[in-house]
């Protein structure tokens, strides 16, 4: 059973992940090398508690968050650590070398990549066996799936030891049986953002109509009927009258779209620099944050409802 947990990097998915995890009893540590991060990661813990309380989460005994400055007192005694830094091969390295000599030969090391195969991560470890991967989906905190993926020398005990973790925390994991790039969720989530980029730069529809479009009809019918279970419901042969057009009507580009790159190099990067597809004021941001959580939290409130009848 595992006890200590350090969470490295503390951007957009380490605060909520490292609140979680303490909230189930666990005692985390969490370290950034920027300390203006860990500060801000401080200043989130209330938002992040509402929410989990309006989940009904409540925290169970034994938990703990501590902030660090020092990876040495982060991973000290540490039973898991889980790399949350940018991702960038060489950043990661640079991570699990630093790990080398401060862990003990126990503690099991996860990589909350999107989708750099693991590996190719694990080329950069001494001990590959005890590493897996571990993706969440933000925000974190309220994101109840989280991907297990194994590498080609990943330990069967270690991804089962993840497993284990996810269902005591009363979370669901999802193992992925093929260590492919964007693993599973990443997959879907990218062939929809390319075709919705095409769709948007290519003038059929507005990015604000798309998202209506998206979120009204696709997204709210996914999160109860997954993809699979929709063929079914639909039928396969109207599924395979329409792909029989269609399919080959899809983006297929393998480079990254202008309207992208454009904005990028501009550092309209979206919620984090007040400007991407839309612009935001810092008051819009706030209240924006606030809505979706309570709007996910009621939404995962009727799925939990749903799945209990
Ligand atoms: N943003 C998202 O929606 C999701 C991201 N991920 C993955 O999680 C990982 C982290 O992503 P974000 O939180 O979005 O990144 P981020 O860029 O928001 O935060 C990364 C944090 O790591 C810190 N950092 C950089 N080098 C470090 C080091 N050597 N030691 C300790 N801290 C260091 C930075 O100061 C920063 O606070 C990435 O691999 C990303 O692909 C996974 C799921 C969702
Ligand atoms: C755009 C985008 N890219 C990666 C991830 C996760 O790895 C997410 C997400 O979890 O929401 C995302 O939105």
């Amino acid at each position: 059973m595992m006890k200590r947990i350090a969470v490295i990097g503390l951007g957009t998915m380490g605060p909520g992940m490292a609140q979680r995890l303490a909230q189930g009893g666990l005692v985390v540590t969490a370290f950034d090398t920027d300390g203006a991060q860990i500060e801000k990661a401080k200043a989130m813990l209330p938002l992040i508690t509402g929410v989990l309380d309006r989940l009904g989460i409540t925290p169970k005994p034994g938990g703990a968050l501590h902030f660090t400055t020092s990876l040495a007192d982060a991973v000290k005694d540490a039973d898991l650590v889980i790399e949350n830094v940018p991702e960038k091969i060489e950043i990661k390295a640079d991570v699990y070398r630093a790990l080398e000599g401060l862990i003990a030969s126990k503690t099991l090391v996860v990589s909350d990549t999107s989708g750099i195969p693991i590996s190719k991560l694990q080329e950069h470890l001494s001990h590959p066996e005890r590493f897996c991967g571990m993706h969440w989906s933000n925000p974190p905190h309220i994101i109840p799936m989280i991907e297990v993926i194994s590498g080609a020398k990943t330990a069967p005990e270690t991804a089962k030891a993840i497993v284990t973790l996810i269902e005591e925390l009363g979370l669901l994991p999802v193992v992925v049986n093929k260590d492919v790039p964007g693993f599973v969720e990443n997959r879907i989530l990218y062939a929809l953002l390319r075709e919705a980029v095409d769709l948007v730069e290519e003038g059929v529809i507005a990015p604000e109509a798309l998202d209506t479009c998206v979120s009204w009809g696709i997204g709210y019918k996914l999160s109860v009927i997954g993809p699979m279970a929709l063929l079914d419901v639909a039928g396969l042969d109207i599924y395979h009258s329409v792909a029989g057009f269609l399919n080959q009507e899809l983006s297929t580009r393998g480079d990254i779209a202008p309207f992208v790159t454009k904005r990028v190099a501009e550092k309209r990067l979206g919620l984090k620099t007040g400007g991407g597809v839309y612009a935001y004021t810092p008051e819009r941001i706030k209240e924006l944050g606030a809505e979706r959580a309570r709007k996910l939290v009621a939404v995962r409130r009727a799925l939990e409802e749903k799945d209990r009848t």
